[in-house]
């Protein structure tokens, strides 16, 4: 989400919403847990048990704690990432959402509503209705056409035929899928195949997408192409989703927030920027130690207050927009540049400032400035042409 929009400010952002998030959470979890194994329900309950290690645990009771006294809300509008390494307890985590998994214990709503005390019609309407799931291996049925299969999650709520089909061909056409409604899924790249599954998905108009790692089986470019398709799609209709990765470049890219997660817990719940400038502990630390910090970390959080005769000069830059826009403007010009929102100079950051972000020497404010749109600057933009349209002119 761009911050600064003064008059002659660009925002070259690719991972902001149309509608900025509210605070109304689409879901709201508390103390969830879920617990694999006979007894499961002891865990939970019995603090001893709680605070065991995961190996211990096993020891002790057989038991697997995959998710482990997990609270977050799923806000208005954003992407929500839950990442970790395997095992770590994503899938599990989403799953629970909507009772694909029975959690253990804990409370969930969705705008509200008590997740687990929904009846069978009601979950069943949670997810086909309100909570769409795009997987890792599409589910698409091999002798339909993409266009049926697009239409299918429409079938199953009992929408007419020619209601379905003009809704689903805005959908292969909104992911890019346009002239191959009538091939089977066999006729498509693995690329083509998850658009199919993305464009069923969002036929049905959910309010929330959940992802479980939809790309990690594309080749990287593809997988490119498809997260811009997200971002893409984020930004055009600003839906929630839920976004279940290992990749913790496509966390970056993609993520408003991120839910790092650790042998079933959340160790840290952050915009990127806060993730990469303010580890909560040494695992995160060492988890985004390769990050290059200059690319997600942003002015905001690098800038010191300026002088008198500082106010006056030099290039001027939006507060997200990212240190290594920010160097590239500072090497180019020979002096500090400022840091404007709306007509006023909220700082100015110097090659000692944007050094200490690139050597790691300062810590980042992060206060929840910036985020998925300097990541994705990572990987794409062109240093100088993001500058240009972050610089005021
Ligand atoms: N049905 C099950 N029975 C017992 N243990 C399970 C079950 N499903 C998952 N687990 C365990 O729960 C933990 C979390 O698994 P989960 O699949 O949620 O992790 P993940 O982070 O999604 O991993 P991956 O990235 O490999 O998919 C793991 O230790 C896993 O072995």
């Amino acid at each position: 989400m761009s911050t600064a929009t003064p008059e002659n400010v660009t925002s070259t952002t690719t991972a902001t919403t149309a509608t900025t998030p509210e605070d109304t959470p689409v879901f709201s979890v508390e103390g969830l847990w879920k617990v694999f194994g006979s007894k499961a329900h002891r865990v939970p309950a019995d603090p001893e048990l709680a605070s065991l290690a995961p190996a211990e645990l096993r020891a002790r009771t057989g038991c697997t704690a995959a998710v482990r006294d997990v609270s977050f809300d799923v806000r208005k509008g954003e992407v929500f990432v839950v990442m970790g390494l395997s095992g770590s307890g994503k899938s599990t985590l989403v799953r629970c959402l909507t009772r694909l998994i029975e959690p253990t214990a804990g409370s969930i709503a969705i705008d509200g509503e008590d997740v687990r005390a929904m009846d069978k019609t009601r979950l069943r309407e949670l997810r086909r209705h309100r909570a769409a799931m795009v997987f890792q291996h599409f589910g698409l049925l091999p002798h339909r056409t993409v266009l049926d299969n697009v239409a299918y999650g429409l079938e199953i709520q009992g929408v007419g035929k020619a209601e379905r089909r003009e809704r689903a061909a805005e959908v292969v056409a909104k992911v890019g899928l346009e002239g191959m409604e009538h091939r089977r899924p066999g006729q498509l790249s693995g690329g083509q195949r998850q658009r199919v599954g993305l464009a069923r998905a969002l036929a049905v108009d959910p309010e929330v997408l959940l992802f479980d790692e939809p790309f990690s089986a594309l080749d990287p470019l593809i997988r490119r192409d498809m997260q811009e398709e997200v971002v893409r799609l984020h930004r055009e209709e600003g839906r929630t989703m839920v976004f279940i990765t290992h990749d913790l470049s496509e966390a970056l890219k993609l993520g408003d927030r991120i839910a790092l997660m650790r042998d079933g817990a959340v160790v840290q719940l952050g915009t990127p920027e806060e993730i990469v400038g303010s580890p909560a502990d040494d695992y995160v630390r060492e988890f985004v130690r390769d990050v290059p910090r200059e690319q997600v970390m942003t002015v905001r959080s690098a800038m010191r207050a300026a002088s008198a005769d500082e106010t006056g000069s030099g290039p001027a830059i939006a507060p997200d927009a990212t240190v290594s826009e920010a160097i590239e403007a500072v090497a180019r010009t020979g002096s500090p540049a400022r840091v404007m929102e709306g007509g006023r100079c909220l700082g100015v950051v110097d090659h000692e400032r944007l050094l200490g972000v690139v050597a790691g020497t300062q810590q980042g404010a992060a206060a929840g400035s910036a985020h998925s749109a300097a990541a994705a600057g990572a990987e794409n933009r062109s240093a100088a042409g993001a500058e240009k349209s972050k610089e005021v002119a």
